[in-house]
């Protein structure tokens, strides 16, 4: 008995893409969506009832920086995250491999598991996929990440294939340790970097593992766009239809397109609340930096057709004070801002595929935004 379940609504006609209702022991989310970040145990800058005000349905927390800080038992101790942050809808956490390797002075990788220095102070670590798993669960979230390798762009084709090899037997370890199936739902994640026969192979042998859900991991690391569309396309046929699809890492408006198009399910990014804290926020007719001397003066909302909070009570030239002034409101109004432009996006996505419209909806966005159709 697994802690989720994939209810498959629609098959878009026109593309891979899919209408789903993914149903978890903390309410149901639609799919395809998108999912802020939250990587220590809240989304920067939102409270949860801003978040569930925009739309939030599943948000993320990150394995490797709660376990250094404030530790998982203490997590445990005040009731799992959903309690000590005040959360009451699903939440998804990752293992830990990708900030073991991208964060930390990275000590040394075996079969067994990774030894590494915390990034805040040096300390000395162990994790392994039972320590990960471990972790995860006493956490509590309700989806939770194997423990994998994600393999670097530039590693070659040996370096790939070992990797790969090792996750997959990471991933049998991780399905081992995991002590509550029935309550954390623990997702599989596909690696065998840029080749075909290796992500061909990696998929397979994760499938014959069934785990309730997959990822699509060692992506959204440096290549090309076109390359990671390559990927997916060489990825997603091999993935069930009935359990849900997660690309890791992918949050930009013309990659969750075309992710959706392609049979992708589930997204999570810092994107949006990285760039609005520095700035930037999307429209609906492309990015804006708001710090720019031309928005000065200008008295309209950040993008008239968005229905957000800071949309229709701020106007730009107020919004590019805040920043210039470095006034902590700056941040919340352009998070606020940035997340709604994505998750309306995504409401935008599930109601195109429902009319059997995606692409054209894609193409009409992607002219507004600006984005060159190839
Ligand atoms: C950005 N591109 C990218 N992120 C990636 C992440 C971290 C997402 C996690 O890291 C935090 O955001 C940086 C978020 O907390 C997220 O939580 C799930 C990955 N995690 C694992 N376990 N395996 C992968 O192959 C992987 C690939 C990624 N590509």
């Amino acid at each position: 008995m697994s802690a989720i379940r994939y209810e498959l609504i629609k098959q878009c006609k026109q593309s891979g893409a899919r209408l789903g209702k993914l149903h978890t022991p903390h309410g149901i989310i639609e799919t395809p969506i998108f999912m802020p970040v939250g990587t220590q145990a809240t989304v920067k800058a939102m409270t949860p009832e801003e978040l569930k005000e925009i739309g939030a349905q599943i948000i993320l927390s990150n394995t490797y920086h709660l376990y250094l800080r404030p530790g998982e038992r203490l997590v445990e101790r005040a009731g799992g995250l959903h309690e000590f942050m005040n959360w009451d809808r699903p939440i998804l956490t990752d293992s830990g491999g990708f900030q073991v390797f991208s964060l930390s002075d990275l000590r040394n990788i075996t079969e067994e598991g990774v030894t590494f220095r915390s990034h805040l102070d040096g300390s000395k670590h162990f994790i392994s996929p039972e320590k990960a798993i471990e972790i995860e669960n006493a956490l509590g979230a309700d989806i939770i990440m194997a423990f994998d390798e994600c393999t670097p762009y530039e590693a070659d084709y040996e370096y790939t294939k070992n990797s790969m090899e090792r996750t997959l037997r990471w991933a049998e370890r991780c399905k081992s340790a995991h002590k509550k199936p029935d309550k954390q739902a623990l997702f599989g994640i596909v690696q065998g970097g840029m080749f075909k026969d290796l992500r061909e192979i990696s998929a397979k042998e994760t499938v014959k593992m069934d785990f309730p859900g997959y990822a699509v991991g060692g992506l959204s690391i440096g290549e090309p766009k076109d390359i990671m569309y390559q990927v997916l396309d060489w990825t997603v046929p091999f993935l069930p239809e009935n359990k849900p699809r997660y690309l890791m890492g992918v949050g930009s408006p013309d990659a969750l397109l075309e992710g959706v198009i392609r049979g992708i399910d589930m997204f999570d990014c810092v994107l949006p609340t990285r760039i609005a804290r520095n700035g930037t926020v999307f429209t609906s007719k492309g990015k804006v930096v708001i710090k720019n001397a031309e928005h000065a003066e200008d008295f309209s909302p950040l993008d008239d057709e968005c229905d957000c909070y800071t949309c229709k009570n701020y106007s730009r030239a107020y919004i590019r004070h805040l920043f210039k002034a470095k006034e902590i409101l700056a941040a919340r109004l352009a998070t606020i801002h940035n997340l709604r432009f994505l998750l309306k996006l995504m409401e935008d996505i599930r109601r195109a595929i429902m009319e059997d419209s995606l692409l054209d909806f894609k193409e009409e966005f992607f002219k507004k935004y600006g984005y060159t159709q190839d």
